[in-house]
């Protein structure tokens, strides 16, 4: 009798690490406070994951366990695919995998912007040549959006702005394949913070990134993340898209999401999609009509986005106050 020959089932593309960041029963302790008590979370593979919750709810001491900074009193942490919580020899290189930009930098004050992205460049590959690693330290500046003159200026030459983005370009020293963001637009004027969002976005999308994001900026998870983890009662309490989230219960995301710093960066987020398809049939038309009328049209398209995003931005900010720093 003929055996039946099983056919080779092709790998469906997103197996194979469809979640880098797996968080299973994760505890906390600092002394008697517990700050996570059975916490799981997992990170889909090249999606900009906002990470919420009220402030001490643990956000930045995930982050740190997931990067191996804070020992958790128990559970699981898979980073793609090494385990963070068991033996250290089973990380192997991961730390040269991911890219962190802490709250405020954190840059060597004494290293100009180009030393500071040297830095990790420097401890994870020692063979390279100096005029390399230069080389590299200047194209993670100028990727990370700032000009070439920056790349020799100290921490406190520059803006805060400029100051997150040369934090980004050490992040992004490495290549990796992970970048983590502890609330990036704090302390940003609203224009400010639009720029880094669409940045992020765009390195998000064009280097297919994951990015772990913490913020309070709700117009930061309108704009740019595909999903958003809230954070309360120690654990991760829902995780999704702000249309799903607005279909749980919790009081808290409630609050949050309907409460009137939500409802102003809800209505930004629309007001921008109408604008941008606005914009984009503009530009249809306009291709397919006569050129002088075409250019104003696409002129006006590209400028009447940019001044909407800004100014929607400073609107929901009028509307809600100042941001948190
Ligand atoms: N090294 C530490 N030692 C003791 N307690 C700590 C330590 N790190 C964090 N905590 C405590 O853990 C709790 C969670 O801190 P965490 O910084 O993660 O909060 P967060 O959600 O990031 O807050 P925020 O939004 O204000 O930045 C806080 O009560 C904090 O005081």
């Amino acid at each position: 009798m003929k055996r039946a020959v099983r056919e080779a089932q092709p790998v469906p593309p997103l197996f194979k690490g469809e979640f880098p960041i797996i968080v299973e029963g994760l505890v906390n302790r600092f002394g008697p406070q517990v700050v996570h008590d059975g916490l799981d979370l997992q990170v889909r593979r090249g999606e900009i994951l906002g990470v919420v919750g009220g402030s001490g709810s643990g956000k930045s001491v995930l982050m740190r366990s997931i990067i191996g900074l804070q020992n958790p009193a128990a559970g699981s942490i898979e980073v793609l695919g090494h385990s963070m919580t068991g033996a250290a020899d089973d990380q192997g290189d991961i730390r040269a995998r991911w890219g962190v930009l802490f709250q405020g930098g954190a840059l060597f004050s004494t290293l100009t912007v180009a030393e500071n992205v040297e830095v990790p460049l420097q401890q994870f590959f020692p063979e390279l040549s100096d005029d390399l690693r230069h080389e590299i330290a200047r194209f993670k500046v100028r990727l990370s959006g700032l000009p070439e003159e920056a790349t020799s200026k100290y921490p406190s030459e520059l803006s805060g702005g400029m100051r997150k983005r040369a934090g980004l370009a050490r992040a992004l020293a490495l290549d990796p394949e992970l970048l983590f963001l502890d609330e990036p637009t704090a302390g940003l004027d609203p224009i400010g913070a639009a720029a880094f969002d669409e940045l992020t976005r765009s390195l998000t999308d064009t280097l297919g990134l994951t990015v772990f994001l913490i913020t309070h900026d709700l117009d930061t998870l309108y704009a740019i993340c595909d999903r958003i983890a809230v954070i309360a009662e120690k654990r991760v309490i829902a995780v999704g898209t702000i249309a799903e989230l607005l279909q749980t219960e919790h009081p808290w995301i409630q609050d949050y999401f309907n409460g009137p710093r939500g409802r102003a960066a809800k209505a930004t987020d629309a007001h921008l999609a109408a604008s941008a398809s606005a914009s984009a049939s503009a530009s249809a038309s306009a291709s397919a009509g006569p050129g002088a009328a075409g250019q104003a049209a696409d002129a006006g398209g590209a400028s009447g986005w940019s001044q909407a995003n800004a100014g929607d931005r400073s609107g929901a900010m009028d509307k809600t106050g100042h941001k948190g720093a």
